[in-house]
């Protein structure tokens, strides 16, 4: 029997709307002790045995038996395999979103991640070098479900920046294993291979992929091991294994952000038609049974047809258990005193999506100010920037997009400051250095900047 799925309501009229808003707003990523331990192990023993302990980890966790590392080396001739056995509708799809993903960040390398520079009249040149990283990892998720949009999210804007190397982790667990929800079963040396996953490796131009997974992943791109070669930047979503393992390798690696479950939050003026807001909410909410989907509303009759959708609807749809466990534990329904309120309510949540789904998006998206994502009016369903509109799909969780930003061109860029002072320039700026030099207490400093004085 399809269960039932009812979010909270709540009201911001109602006294206890604060606690009660307050108590299931932000998912927390607190560490879970167990998880830790095991992580920081894996970890440890990586670092320290390489080749040996990711194929003794792969074996455990993702049931995927080998004799050396090598043999799961992915080729550029397998992406190739799999990208011409695709049905012509599905390379045509992968390939027209991979285009529009390329043009987007093209479009934002152009506007951000160019080099500048300008002259003071003295003749000194001050300006920023942006390089590319040299070598970067991409995990792609692969234990309960592929993923191959977020590679191409990961590996477009990795090439569009110029990164030389892209080096892809994708875990390819035999059924029964514990990546996919078993306890760990026989090993094989067949995992599940997606096939879309290889032909986007094909599409977004991979330069090598390993079809490992999990925090033994996430160690073998950080420190390297005989076959997997260290990267100086890891990108992409995971599971709790995953972020844990990211966030304690930050410092020997870059990374690009611990993305929490999924969110969506819903502004409606109730103009759109309901079971397009029940759908939309489902979309977030199959992700994950911690995923969150919240509408703010200023129409309580509208709400109300939303909730009667989402009965219609949830028995149809295949992941109805998980959208249920979602909305029940983390969805909410909340009736605000008009869309203004709503909007100041949304900044408060800073969403990871945020549909604007009203006639007149363009008249509250000035209000809006803390979101990964704004998908302005009601035909941009969120869904669409999942897969196609160009967009990044990795985006900031868990109220992080009150201070970072979606995944893009700028992640895989480093700036180095340029400075090239003229003999003129080093007649003005040395006693400004000379005096601050001397308060410092810095007399080398201080001689230096002086040394380059009165030579003209
Ligand atoms: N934010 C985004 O853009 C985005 C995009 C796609 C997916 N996601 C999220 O990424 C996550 C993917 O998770 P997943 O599990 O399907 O795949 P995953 O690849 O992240 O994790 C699978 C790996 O986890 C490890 N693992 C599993 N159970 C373990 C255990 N008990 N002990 C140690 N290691 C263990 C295994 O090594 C396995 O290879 C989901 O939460 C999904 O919603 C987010
Ligand atoms: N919505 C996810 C990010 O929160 C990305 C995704 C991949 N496939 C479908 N959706
Ligand atoms: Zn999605």
């Amino acid at each position: 029997m399809t269960p039932k799925a009812a979010p909270v309501r709540l009201s911001t009229a109602s006294a206890g709307f604060d606690a009660e808003f307050k108590a299931r707003l932000h998912w927390s990523a607190d560490a879970d002790a167990a998880i830790e331990k095991v992580v920081a192990d894996i970890l440890a023993d990586v670092h320290k045995r390489g080749d040996e302990a990711v194929l003794e980890y792969t074996r455990r966790y993702d049931g995927l038996g080998a004799a050396a590392v090598p043999e799961l080396e992915l080729t550029q001739a397998d992406f190739k395999e799999a990208f011409d056995s695709l049905p012509s509708a599905q390379r045509d799809a992968l390939q027209a979103a991979a285009d529009r993903v390329r043009s987007y960040h093209e479009a934002q390398k152009k506007a951000s991640g160019e080099s500048w520079s300008y002259r003071d009249v003295d003749g000194t040149l001050l300006g920023q070098k942006v390089t590319p990283l040299d070598r970067v990892g991409i995990y792609v998720p692969g234990g309960k479900a592929a993923y191959p949009s977020s590679l191409l999210m990961n590996a477009i804007p990795a090439h569009v920046a110029g990164v030389g190397e892209i080096i892809m982790v994708v875990p390819t667990p035999v059924k029964g294993s514990v990546a996919t929800g078993g306890s760990g079963g026989q090993s094989s040396t067949k995992g599940e291979r997606n096939v879309l996953v290889l032909a986007a490796a094909y599409v977004a131009g991979v330069t090598r992929a390993f079809t490992i997974g999990g925090a033994q992943a996430v160690a073998a791109l950080a420190y390297g091991t005989a076959t997997i070669p260290a990267v100086d930047k890891i990108t992409g979503p995971g599971n709790a294994y995953v972020a844990a393992a990211k966030r304690r390798v930050f410092g020997t690696v870059g990374i690009d952000m611990i993305a929490g479950p999924s969110e969506i939050l819903v502004l409606a003026d109730g103009t759109t038609p309901p079971d397009w807001v029940a759908m939309d909410l489902f979309s977030q909410a199959e992700h994950d049974e911690l995923a969150q989907s919240i509408l703010l509303c200023p129409d309580a009759a509208y709400i109300d047809r939303v909730q009667a959708e989402i009965d219609r609807l949830l028995p149809g749809m295949p992941r109805a258990e998980i959208i249920a466990a979602s909305l029940n534990g983390r969805g909410a329904l909340i009736h605000t005193k008009s869309m203004e309120e709503a909007c100041e309510i949304s900044n408060r949540i800073a969403p990871e999506h945020l549909e604007v789904s009203s006639s007149e998006p363009q008249r509250w998206e000035p209000l809006l100010r803390h979101a990964g994502a704004i998908f302005l009016g009601a035909f941009t369903s969120e869904s669409l920037g999942d897969y196609c509109a160009g967009p990044n799909h990795v985006l900031p969780t868990s109220g992080t997009a009150r201070f970072s930003s979606p995944l893009g061109v700028y992640d895989f860029q480093k700036r180095s400051s340029l400075i090239e002072v003229s003999e003129a320039g080093a007649q003005v700026l040395g006693p400004i250095a000379v005096t601050l030099a001397e308060g410092e207490g810095l007399q080398a400093h201080a001689e230096a900047a002086r040394m380059r004085l009165c030579r003209i």
